[in-house]
């Protein structure tokens, strides 16, 4: 029991029942459950707005999702979900509502933290946003020598980075050709250098974002880039009003650094870094597709939304996908979660969920400060499907750690791709339906020796199969269809954090490294000695200064 009555995960019966179920399930394998039910391949789907879910081949049976569903009933995600949506302040380490929901709320829509309506609040950003986007667009917005601006440079790392460069890359199609948009979030300063290398600071644009406006790696770039900006165009101080913008909760920083307030476009602290990019944080993307299609992004996260609030547990798709990786961690010892999209659009989609997903549930106390039992957030990991059919798909296959994986797919091309080009597309699907059936099935040893395989390498050209996954596949890869993704994943963190009893929305574990690092950095400059710095790191730092010739 902890401090509210509530058991711990692993003393309820329903955690027991699920451990007791996994053994009579052994090693059942897939091609027996399809065996079994001929309507498996139909019945295992579900579908949310415009997104078709196939969870067919997955290791489980009816009974299994029913005590699976058991469970979460018991850990009570639902009454977690509601006071989240409520507004409720569920990140009690930071003692902070967690409201993303709010942020594609409709403009009637009442949230309320702390007694206050947020949502008359949210839509006055998103229309300042949407009148800053315009002007930029139009050409109406100029810099300091009176250019209009045709490059847009997002400073920003983490959360204030992720969303807007991968949706960026995800609806490059719908986004105006005209304008550079680029992103630099690494405190190296060759990521600065090589995006602004080609360009006239004339026509550049820097939107600074930075929910807290203190993180060191964004501050340091977006001071570079100022000296840049002046040098380039022989400017003093008054150029940065027309060539910088930012995205911040902290009005105070931005004005020391020289940005007008005017220019600000704000969010709360009710929104957490990784789930901030419907938030100002998607101004560089707003610029990029338009206001139009950034509110379809909006409204396409609030469909999920809605699902995920109201669709009964049968039929709820994050409730559904949160459960099966509990299932898959706990009772498999599933380590890590692929996610493959075959879409080369969606190439960064793994690296964003990378952060939502281990920001938000890799942890190891649980809400009261225990120690928790079992296993929280996998490792997730990824990149576009058929590039990795050429790489790691070998482990997938035939390797012998239990990965769970999710493809993602569509039916039509996007884009203007030269008819030559939107030929392709069937190839690449049929690679992505083979892949998952080939997880699944396998190849048994009689069949590869009824190919006539010489014996001794039947057992190297043998497939194991059983190997479980979700396809999801839509029409189109929209503005829309992006946010209901995102919304789906974001619900389904959600889902596994309430069940494994962490604090999804805090992230202490960042923080070490980030004070370390103001610490040993005098080391290295100046060779200062470092009180407490380890045997190991102090030999380090006297290489790296002897490397550079200090
Ligand atoms: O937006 P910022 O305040 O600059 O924070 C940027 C990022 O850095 C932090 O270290 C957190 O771990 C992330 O959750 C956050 O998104």
């Amino acid at each position: 029991m902890n401090a509210e009555g509530r058991t711990r995960l692993n003393q309820m019966p329903e955690w027991t029942a699920l451990g007791k179920h996994r053994e009579q399930l052994g090693d059942t394998h897939l091609r027996e459950l399809f065996a079994a039910d001929p309507g498996r391949g139909t019945g295992y789907t579900l579908t949310v707005g415009d997104l078709h879910l196939d969870y067919s081949k997955h290791l489980v049976t009816d009974e299994t999702l029913d005590l699976l569903r058991e469970l979460a009933a018991a850990a009570d995600v639902a009454g977690l979900r509601d006071a989240m949506f409520r507004g409720e302040k569920i990140n009690t380490t930071e003692d902070r509502a967690v409201l993303h929901t709010a942020l594609r709320a409709p403009r009637e829509a009442v949230v309320e933290v702390d007694g206050e309506n947020v949502v008359p609040g949210v839509h006055a950003v998103l229309d300042k946003m949407a009148a800053f986007s315009e002007r930029v667009r139009s050409g109406e917005w100029t810099g300091h020598t009176g250019r209009r601006i045709r490059n847009v440079v997002n400073i920003g790392i983490g959360g204030s980075d992720l969303g807007p460069a991968m949706a960026y890359g995800a609806l490059r199609s719908f986004t105006d050709r005209g304008l550079t948009v680029r992103f630099v979030s690494n405190v190296d300063g060759a990521d600065l250098h090589e995006a602004v290398r080609d360009l006239d600071a004339a026509e550049t644009l820097f939107i600074i974002a930075s929910k807290t406006f203190t993180t060191i790696e964004t501050i340091t770039n977006a001071t570079s880039a100022r000296d840049w900006l002046l040098t380039e165009l022989r400017a003093d101080q008054a150029a940065v009003a027309k060539h910088f913008v930012a995205l911040s909760t902290n009005a105070e920083k931005v004005a020391d650094f020289g940005i007008d307030t005017a220019n600000m476009f704000e969010f709360w602290d009710w929104v957490g870094g990784r789930y901030s990019f419907d938030s100002a944080i998607g101004l560089s993307l707003m610029i990029a597709i338009g206001p139009d299609r950034f509110r379809e992004l909006l409204d396409g996260f609030h469909l999920v939304d809605e699902h995920f609030r109201t669709a009964p547990a049968e039929a709820n798709a994050p409730l559904l996908l949160g459960l099966l990786g509990v299932w898959y961690g706990a009772f498999f010892d599933a380590q890590s979660h692929a996610v493959l999209p075959y879409s080369h659009y969606l190439s960064k989609f793994t690296a964003y969920l990378q952060q939502l997903d281990m920001e938000s549930n890799g942890k190891s106390v649980d809400r009261d400060g225990n120690p928790v039992e079992w296993q929280t957030g996998p490792v997730v990991w990824g990149t576009p499907g058929t590039n990795g059919q050429h790489a790691y798909y070998q482990l997938i296959h035939q390797g012998t750690k239990v990965i769970p994986a999710d493809f993602i797919g569509f039916a039509e091309p996007v884009g203007d791709l030269r008819p030559g080009l939107v030929a392709q597309h069937d190839l690449l699907m049929a690679n992505f339906f083979a892949q998952t059936q080939a997880l699944a099935f396998g190849k048994t040893p009689e069949e590869v020796r009824a190919e006539g395989v010489a014996e001794e390498l039947v057992p190297h050209k043998t497939f194991r199969g059983n190997h479980p996954t979700t396809t999801v596949l839509a029409k189109e890869l929209t503005p829309s269809v992006l946010g209901q993704l995102i919304a789906l994943y974001e619900h389904k963190v959600f889902v596994q954090g309430a069940i494994w009893n962490i604090d999804s929305f805090d992230q202490w574990g960042v923080e070490l490294g980030k004070v370390l690092a103001k610490r040993v950095e005098p080391a290295l400059t100046e060779g200062a000695e470092v009180p407490g710095l380890d045997e190991s790191s102090k030999a380090l730092v006297a290489k790296y200064r002897a490397l550079r010739g200090r």
